[in-house]
This record gives structure tokens, sequence and C-alpha cells, in this order.
């Protein structure tokens, strides 16, 4: 079962909401859910060759969703000491802050013992390309 925390549907992925329970009540959070399967193929099942880096969350791939949409899957490693708390607190922050400036945050799978975030994929450029794109 993936995401027993989550409710609702739309265009075929579940809608995320946080349980109020978890947050105190004073947010609500909306972000898709993905199942495992789907970022297993996004990522060609975690392939090496799509292995973009590493951070405190743990191994993070690129990806490429069914409708073409390039991500960042984001794998919560074994060993980290983030656990579903902080999986739900980076949900929480990040889907609530919009800024051109930021990435963002597209989705989450919680399926099994797994914990993945998927942002839009942002490509290596320089900062102020980055910066001042437009
Ligand atoms: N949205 C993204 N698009 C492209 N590459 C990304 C994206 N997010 C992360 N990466 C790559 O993965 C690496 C690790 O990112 P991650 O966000 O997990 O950790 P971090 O920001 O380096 O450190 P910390 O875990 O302390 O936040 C980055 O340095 C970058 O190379």
């Amino acid at each position: 079962m993936s995401c027993c925390f989550f409710g609702a549907r739309k265009e075929g992925h579940d809608l995320v909401h946080h349980d109020t329970r978890d947050t105190g009540g004073d947010s609500i959070a909306s972000t898709k859910n993905f199942s495992f399967n789907e970022l297993r193929l996004a990522t060609n099942n975690f392939h090496q060759t799509n292995k973009i880096g590493r951070g405190g969350f743990g191994t993070v791939y690129k990806g490429t969703l069914k409708q073409g949409k390039e991500v960042a899957v984001k794998t919560l490693a074994a060993e980290s000491r983030q656990g579903l708390q902080e999986f739900l607190t980076e949900i929480e922050t990040t889907s609530n802050v919009k800024h051109p400036n930021l990435v963002e945050i597209i989705g989450c799978c919680a399926d099994g013992n797994n914990r993945i975030l998927v942002y839009e994929y942002l490509e290596n450029r320089s900062l102020d390309q980055a910066l001042f794109k437009d």
C-alpha cells in the first residue's frame, strides 16, 4: 500500500494531504503521490547512469516520467537518520514555498519502506544563468 496517510485522487495520482493530526492542523500541502513502480520506471530501475548526486537525504536520480517530464528523484537512504517525520516536514516546507529561484517539489512516494521525493529537474547551469534566465 502506498501513502497510507494521504488521500483523494486526481488525474491518476493521489493528492497528498498531510494528516492534520501530524501537522497540528495549521496547513495542508498538496503534491502528487507516485507509486514506487512509476519512479522505478522513470529512473530505469534507479540505474547508476541516472545517478546525479547524493545529499543528506540520500541518492538523487534523474528520471523521466511517462509524460516525458524530467524530474529529480531523491531516495531516502536506508541508513539516513531522516525518518518519516523529516520526510513529511520536507514535503510540508517545500510544497508550501513557491519562488522562481527555488526548485519545486512535484510529489512523493511512501510505498512500503520506500521514502522518495520528486522534484522538478534542474539542468546544471551556472548560478547567474539560473538567477537571471529571464
Ligand atoms: N532538482 C534537482 N535537479 C537536478 N539535480 C539535483 C536536484 N536536486 C538535487 N540534485 C543533485 O543532487 C545533489 C544532492 O542534492 P540534495 O538536495 O539531496 O542534497 P544537498 O542539497 O547537496 O545537501 P543537503 O542534503 O544537505 O540538503 C545535488 O548536489 C545536485 O547535484
